[in-house]
């Protein structure tokens, strides 16, 4: 049956991506008139990886980030899981790849520094990502990226399972120790992935085409790289993890500093902790609450509706877009 919960807040339009457990639908908050991603899980299709979603969830509601997509809402019923999601109006990289053939090397240290400052975030906060490639970061409005995790893969990072490997890492961008069923670190893994992604954008194509050519760790780099591209590729996808630069390394890698001369910055810019007063002042006001009861609502993070609205609410202000919710009849 249908979720009233799900209908009462949002509308429902098409389908814009899917993949493994999840499906993923364009929505629109009514309130707000924001565009949401709603992302649908049958727990049918789920079966004992229910737990996984339930990590998902919980990894989400810690994950608050500026090129992390944000969580606003999770609905459960007895067959389905909603989870409301930040919508980028760009699409992924990997289309933009496609469309672009590859990127200039300016434009891909711009998009390099902003996923080294989610995975530097990611990994601060105890996770790995373990399946990071194009179609797992989004572009924005701003043209800003957005990473996401759309085949619940994320962990956290002390995971040394190999059952991993099977539900996670989509082939070509998975690190050797991976493919050789070795215990492995999560964010070492994540940095050889990096290096894979990194040479995608500056190349168009993908270094490694087969498990023996990742577990050998030899690719071809095309003519028009420059030394420094050369360098930092190699120091990123090597097959021994210990030689493996780390994400803490690429903060301030002479490559990702050129042209910048600053280190990447990681740290969330979007903490949990403050509360707009405007955000509050127009929810109290839609509400008939006290200002002091919306704002113990919105700190209680269940993640609801309350959530929802004040999150879409914030991003509108943030925008530069009037802080109004459109009263409901
Ligand atoms: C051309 O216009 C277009 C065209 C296409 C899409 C859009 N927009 C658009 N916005 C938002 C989404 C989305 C956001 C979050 C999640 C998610 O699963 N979050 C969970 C999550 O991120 N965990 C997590 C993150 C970091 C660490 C740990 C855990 C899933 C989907 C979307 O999806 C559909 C795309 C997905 C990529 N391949 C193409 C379809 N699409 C726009």
């Amino acid at each position: 049956f249908r979720a009233e919960e799900l209908y009462k807040y949002y509308k429902v339009y098409e389908t814009i991506g899917s993949g493994g457990f999840a499906k993923v639908k364009l929505g629109r908050h009514i309130l707000t008139g924001e565009k949401v991603a709603i992302k649908i899980i049958n727990k049918k299709d789920l079966g004992d990886d229910l737990p996984l979603v339930k990590l998902e969830i919980e990894a989400m509601k810690n994950l608050s980030h500026q090129h992390i997509c944000r969580l606003y809402q999770v609905i459960e019923t007895s067959t389905q899981i909603f989870m409301v999601l930040e919508h980028c109006p760009g699409g992924d990289l990997f289309d933009y790849i496609i469309a672009k053939a590859r990127l200039s090397e300016e434009e891909t240290r711009v998009f390099f520094r902003q996923i080294v400052s989610a995975m530097a975030y990611v990994h601060s906060q105890g996770y790995a990502h373990r399946d990071l490639k194009p179609e797992n970061i989004l572009i924005d409005e701003d043209h800003n990226l957005k990473l996401i995790d759309f085949g619940l893969c994320a962990k956290p990072k002390g995971g040394l399972g190999y059952e991993l490997m099977t539900c996670c890492g989509s082939p070509a961008y998975v690190a050797p120790e991976l493919i050789q069923g070795r215990a492995y670190i999560g964010s070492e893994a994540d940095v050889w992935s990096m290096g894979v992604l990194l040479f995608a954008l500056l190349c168009g194509d993908l270094p490694f085409d087969d498990d023996l050519k990742i577990t050998r760790g030899k690719y071809d780099n095309p003519h028009w790289l420059s030394p420094g591209s050369v360098l930092l590729l190699n120091q990123m996808m090597q097959v021994d993890p210990k030689r493996r630069v780390t994400v803490k390394q690429l903060l301030d890698h002479p490559w990702v500093m050129k042209d910048h001369n600053s280190p990447v910055e990681w740290d969330s810019r979007q903490l949990l902790g403050h509360i707009d007063e405007d955000c509050i002042t127009e929810m109290a006001v839609n509400m008939k609450r006290s200002r002091e009861s919306t704002t113990a609502l919105v700190r209680e993070w269940r993640f609801d509706h309350t959530t929802a609205t004040y999150l879409l609410l914030l991003s509108k202000k943030q925008r530069g877009k009037p802080v109004r919710l459109c009263p409901q009849p």
